[in-house]
């Protein structure tokens, strides 16, 4: 990893190669779409056929833990793989696992995947915040040291979401507004984007709270979902420049062959370079 820190990593990659971030999302009817069987062999293929496809042309990927936990310590191992593979080839690696436990918990999540030399050392990791924002704080303190960034969770793209992220917390804003406001705080002092950014679904409806947090917006929810390109401007509006679209089905269903596969991306960075302004 470069001495940067990770806001300032990612503007850099995405003003390069585009604001797309490619979810690598094995699920059982994508392997078999492929023509794979549903075992670690298959998962390795379909990975390594992403990652040879796009590494060297999409900004950021972001590999979807449970989809390598499902097939145990071999599928961890091909997650760990891709992960280093794409990195090599100049990618960022948003490591997309959720984690949030108390604070001497997160510790070792820390260890796991954010510290210099972690063995799932990756650029980001996405966490829940509904241990407490503090409970994080473990997980902050490593990133800052290792220049690795998180995702914290704040208005996510399932229909659900709203249930909780919507509900008012004792002090006045909502839970997401809380969120929000802690990534703020987390990046006030950053030189450019900050590191510490917060999950906002393409799908979500016009929302109270303030995107603006100086830190990224990774956004999932496009294409399977119903998030559109063109939507993304009415659901960010000012913070549109931080978004981070990430799209996994409909990227990965081009496959397996690899033009199809570059194809798709390539469609998709364009759609979105157009409405981001880049
Ligand atoms: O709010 C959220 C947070 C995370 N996700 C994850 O993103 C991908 C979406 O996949 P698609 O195939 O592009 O729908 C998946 O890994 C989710 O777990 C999300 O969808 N929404």
């Amino acid at each position: 990893m470069s001495n940067l820190p990770f806001g300032a990593r990612l503007r850099a990659a995405m003003d390069t190669r585009g604001p797309l971030c490619v979810g690598i999302d094995p699920h059982a009817h994508l392997l078999a779409a492929w023509d794979l069987p549903d075992d670690p062999h298959g998962l390795a293929t379909f990975t390594y056929g992403v990652v040879n496809a796009l590494a060297d042309r999409v900004a950021v990927f972001k590999p979807q833990s449970a989809f390598f936990e499902r097939f145990g310590s071999e599928g961890i191992a091909v997650l760990q793989e891709a992960t280093i593979r794409l990195r090599e080839a100049g990618a960022l690696v948003i490591i997309d696992a959720k984690r949030g436990d108390i604070g001497s918990t997160m510790d070792g999540y820390a260890a796991a995947y954010l510290a210099e030399k972690a063995p799932l050392a990756c650029d980001a990791l996405t966490v829940s915040p509904y241990l407490g924002f503090g409970s994080l704080q473990p997980a902050i303190d490593v990133a800052r040291e290792s220049g690795a960034g998180l995702f914290v969770l704040a208005l996510t793209s399932n229909p659900e979401g709203p249930q909780f992220q919507s509900a008012r917390t004792a002090d006045g804003p909502t839970v997401a507004g809380a969120v929000l406001d802690g990534l703020r705080s987390l990046n006030a002092d950053a030189d450019g984007l900050g590191s510490f950014g917060a999950v906002v679904g393409a799908t979500i409806k016009p929302t109270e709270e303030v995107l603006d947090i100086n830190g990224p917006l990774l956004a999932p929810g496009l294409g399977a979902q119903g998030g559109t390109a063109e939507g993304l401007a009415a659901v960010f509006g000012s913070a549109v420049r931080n978004v981070v679209p990430s799209s996994s089905r409909e990227i990965l269903g081009a496959g397996p062959g690899i033009g199809a596969l570059q194809d798709a991306a390539d469609r998709a960075n364009d759609a979105f370079r157009t409405v981001l302004g880049y």
